[in-house]
């Protein structure tokens, strides 16, 4: 092309005070997104609040962002170690791995945290359960209706939204068109009526639940997945805090529930077990039999997308994986959510003792605290760190059905969370 092709004619040159914009389209999904993702505008308003007041830098302690504090155990981390070590020999080296995880890794997953219920070829090794969330947005497309716990995660509908599955949100019920909110109420144990709700392609369900606390029970998980069958809907079940379930008889896996490989996607993490948050290692479980109305796997499509879209979880993390499956992993794991479980105990406990009803807690590292009629959740949220300096979650952050609560997180250390608890118990006494 000659020269002239790239000089900008002066019909659609933009007047020099504009902003050098590209004449690229934006894609209009983005703009349908109602503010910044919740966990940085967290971060935001918790730095605004240091720049007004820098002298309370010291100060500042966090129940907010669920984001793991306590260092790697011993055994785990020497499965990490060993893998980046063996990177540095040409014997131990190795390059590109499969796409769907090591095979020794997928197996061990199957064995180990499904009892052989899953195969390992059903379970796809990724960078984390939050990253597959947006994986499996993109093999159901746009044209799919999708349902979410109301309050939930918020990835689920703000991927629902990228997607373009989504209307706009609606300023009166914050809600999105085109998503169906299954309502989680304390009246109705935060466990929605499933059949009251429209039908929806794509049914995003969390247990132990963030940010509610609540785990449900088996009863619960086979109605929800006989009602996704009835309805020829495809469940989409995040386990990410499995772990920490220890009452007995309530499920860890979708995959505990009768008929669930015919309805459910199973996404997982070791960001929690292990204290994985920043290394970066979760999976999917795709069953075989799971499959669209025209009779072609879900599973293929998923692979398609991790093979074309995904270079495979990071070899040394994997080897952290294969630690944290070993008994002497495993047997690390739970003093680990044992050491957070105690935590979300001693914060449900400050809140009651000054008259709070409090959620969760028990099944999850999540304490979800009912504030006073008409009390409005981000205002609290201000007005907790403005006068205790410890960060919290507005429940309006995972939906409209949130408002009206606070979520605490029990990942902090012990000594940061009996020092919130105290300045709590202080600044909130009813
Ligand atoms: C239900 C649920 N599923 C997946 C994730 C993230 O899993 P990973 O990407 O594997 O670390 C999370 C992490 N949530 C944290 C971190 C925030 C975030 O992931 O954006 C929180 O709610 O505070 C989660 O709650």
């Amino acid at each position: 092309a000659s020269a002239s092709a790239f000089a900008p004619s002066t019909s659609n040159t933009r007047a020099s005070t504009s902003l050098a914009a590209s004449q690229v389209t934006r894609n209009p999904n983005f703009g349908k997104l109602v503010g910044g993702y919740l966990f940085p505008e967290i971060g935001r308003r918790r730095n605004a609040y240091l720049e007004e007041n820098p002298e309370m830098a010291s100060k500042i302690i966090s129940l907010g962002i669920g984001d793991t504090t306590q260092p790697i155990p011993e055994h785990i981390l020497s499965g990490l170690v060993s893998s980046a070590s063996k990177l540095g020999t040409k014997e131990g080296y190795s390059g590109y791995g499969a796409e769907q995880g090591m095979g020794d890794l997928r197996a061990k997953i199957a064995d180990k945290l499904y009892n052989g219920i899953i195969k390992s070829d059903e379970v796809f090794v990724s960078d984390g359960a939050k990253c597959d969330i947006m994986r499996v947005q993109q093999v159901f497309g746009s044209g799919v209706v999708t349902a979410v716990q109301d309050p939930s995660y918020p990835v689920y509908v703000d991927t629902s939204v990228m997607m373009g599955q989504t209307g706009e949100i609606n300023k009166e019920t914050n809600q999105y068109d085109n998503i169906v909110y299954m309502p989680c109420t304390a009246e109705n144990d935060f466990f929605p009526d499933i059949e009251s709700t429209p039908r929806a392609d794509i049914v995003y369900f969390c247990s132990p639940n963030n940010p509610t606390g609540a785990a449900a029970t088996k009863e619960q998980l086979e109605h929800l997945v006989k009602v996704c069958k009835e309805r020829g809907s495809i469940l989409v079940f995040d386990a990410a805090y499995a772990p920490f379930i220890r009452t007995e008889g309530v499920p860890k896996s979708i995959f505990e529930i009768d008929g669930a490989r015919e309805v459910a996607i199973e996404c997982n993490s070791f960001s929690k077990y292990a204290g994985f948050t920043g290394v970066r290692l979760g999976w999917t479980v795709v069953p075989d039999e799971l499959t669209f109305s025209d009779g072609t796997k879900v599973r293929d499509d998923f692979n398609r997308v991790m093979s074309t879209a995904f270079n495979g979880a990071s070899n040394i993390v994997q080897g952290g994986g294969l630690a944290c499956l070993d008994d002497e992993g495993l047997a690390e794991i739970n003093t680990l959510i044992d050491y957070y479980l105690e935590n979300a105990n001693l914060l449900k406990e400050a809140m009651e003792s000054i008259g709070y009803d409090v959620f969760g807690g028990t099944d999850a590292p999540y304490v979800f605290v009912k504030l006073p009629e008409g009390k409005k959740s981000w205002d609290v949220f201000s007005e907790i760190l403005e006068k205790t300096q410890v960060v919290t979650i507005p429940g309006a952050g995972f939906g409209p059905g949130g408002e009206g609560y606070l979520r605490l997180s029990a990942f902090a250390p012990r000594d940061v969370v009996i020092e919130a608890c105290e300045r709590l118990k202080v600044a909130m006494a009813k």
